[in-house]
């Protein structure tokens, strides 16, 4: 069987400009929100990566019509031809469980096969299935999938454990359209959720939010078309900001709005980063080399899990002992050994390092790592494990000396736009090749 690898030599300091559109998952999710609607919606700067091609198929299974054209999308929901997202789509992405309330509405069922995503630790669905049982739908949990069903789907109030992301989503698509008013509380405020609320409100849904992680979602009879302009990828943003940091380059990134890297930007600086910014794109640099750092990882506004991976790469080249604690994922440092395997100097904890005790606190997962800056790397042969980890694995072989092979690329095809080009205009030397 033939294997897309990716072949890195070291290639001095990246420069140069990458524009980022919006981010796979936010793409995903929109699509999914224009299932509510009873006209066509239109969702602008979609990246090109696979997670819309999944995401697309299992709308145009479903019945939806999808329609790309350069960056744009067109979704136009006719009726439910089959409210069972096939099992082949399972494990593919996350996007299934939110798609359980638009079809309950739609159709009066759904079975939606088990959701995959990248293996960072339990990713668990249960905040998901007690908020759609709130809402009063039956929900069977099977051994391939779930079942739900519901003539009505009523407001509701849902306490969420923790402010999960895609658990207050499945409550959003589901509240828009149910009778009556639902209230969360605990809920995620990601500027993702935001984007996403502000497109359900072009649609005409009646959401509002509160001080303290609190969304009451006024329910609407029915709900009509939108358009959007996703706002461009906060991660891959501070990705590529990292990969000219981390190379001693700097790379301009377009595309994102500062407000979405408020605190990325605040740690780099921290580190030593020098920052221009204006209303159309940020660069970093380091003139003076970097300072270590202590971090931890939040759901937002703190510093954001999915951004953890580079700014790892980056303490190794940081002069000093730098602390990472991750507190979203247990299993999210589960790509060091690969880092280590490059020469990487790395030691994970079970301890809560760097931060308060967070919820793994009595538990043996992995979550803190002490890094000791500036190590050598050196190029070797890596398997990517998920998305995240996939791109600091390039920037670990943009820094090291001697040529590395990556493996596991389709992991980054996933959700970054065009990476290899974009890598290469930078400067990287970077082969795409299939063995
Ligand atoms: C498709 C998508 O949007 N992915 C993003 C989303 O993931 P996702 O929406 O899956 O992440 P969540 O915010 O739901 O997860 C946060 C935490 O809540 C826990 N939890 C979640 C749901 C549940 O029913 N039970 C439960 O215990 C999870 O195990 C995790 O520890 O937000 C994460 C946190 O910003 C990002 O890293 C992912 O890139
Ligand atoms: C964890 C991520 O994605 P997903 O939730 O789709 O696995 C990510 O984008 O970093």
């Amino acid at each position: 069987m033939t294997e897309q690898v990716w072949e890195i030599e070291p290639s001095g300091p990246l420069r140069g400009d990458v524009t980022v559109r919006g981010a796979k998952n936010a793409v995903s999710k929109h699509m999914v929100a224009a299932m509510l609607g009873d006209a066509p919606s239109t969702i602008r700067n979609a990246p090109d990566v696979g997670e819309v091609g999944i995401t697309a198929a299992m709308l145009e299974h479903l019945g939806m019509e999808v329609e790309r054209s350069g960056d744009q999308l067109q979704i136009s929901p006719g009726p439910v031809a089959d409210p069972n997202v096939p099992k082949a789509f399972t494990g593919l992405n996350r996007i299934p469980i939110l798609m359980l309330g638009p079809l309950l509405h739609r159709a009066g069922e759904a079975f939606v096969p088990l959701v995959g995503g990248d293996p960072i630790g339990r990713r668990p669905i249960d905040f998901h299935v007690d908020a759609l049982r709130a809402f009063g739908a039956e929900v069977e949990i099977a051994a391939d999938g779930i079942h739900a069903r519901a003539s009505r789907l009523r407001g509701t109030r849902v306490d969420l454990p923790y402010p999960s992301v895609g658990a207050t989503e499945t409550v959003l698509l589901a509240a828009v359209l149910a009778e009556g008013k639902t209230v969360i509380r605990g809920a995620a405020t990601e500027p993702e959720i935001i984007e996403l609320a502000l497109f359900l409100q072009r649609m005409g849904a009646g959401i509002s939010f509160s001080p303290d992680r609190r969304i009451v979602v006024e329910g609407v009879e029915r709900l009509g078309g939108a358009e959007t302009t996703l706002a461009g990828d906060r991660i891959e943003a501070f990705s590529y900001l990292v990969a000219g940091l981390v190379t001693r380059g700097e790379v301009r990134v377009h595309g994102c709005p500062q407000d979405r890297l408020v605190t990325a930007i605040t740690t780099l600086a921290r580190m030593g980063a020098q920052f221009e910014i204006t209303d159309d794109w940020i660069m970093a640099s380091a003139p003076e080399g970097l300072r270590p750092a202590a971090v931890q990882t939040d759901t937002h506004p703190g510093f954001a899990t999915d951004w953890q991976t580079p700014l790892m790469v980056l303490f190794t080249q940081a002069d000093g002992m730098s602390v990472l604690h991750e507190t979203v994922y247990e299993n999210r440092l589960a790509y060091v050994p690969a880092l280590q395997s490059m020469g990487a100097e790395i030691e994970v904890y079970d301890t809560c390092l760097g931060g308060p005790a967070c919820r793994y606190h009595d538990t043996s997962a992995l979550h803190s790592a002490v890094v000791r800056g500036v190590s050598k790397l050196r190029g070797g042969d890596v398997t990517m494990p998920d998305i995240r980890a996939g791109f600091s694995a390039v920037l670990a072989a943009a820094v090291a000396e001697g040529p590395s092979t990556l493996r596991g690329v389709h992991h980054i095809e996933r959700g970054y736009h065009h990476p290899v080009e974009q890598f290469q205009n930078l400067g990287l030397t970077l082969r795409s090749r299939s063995r």
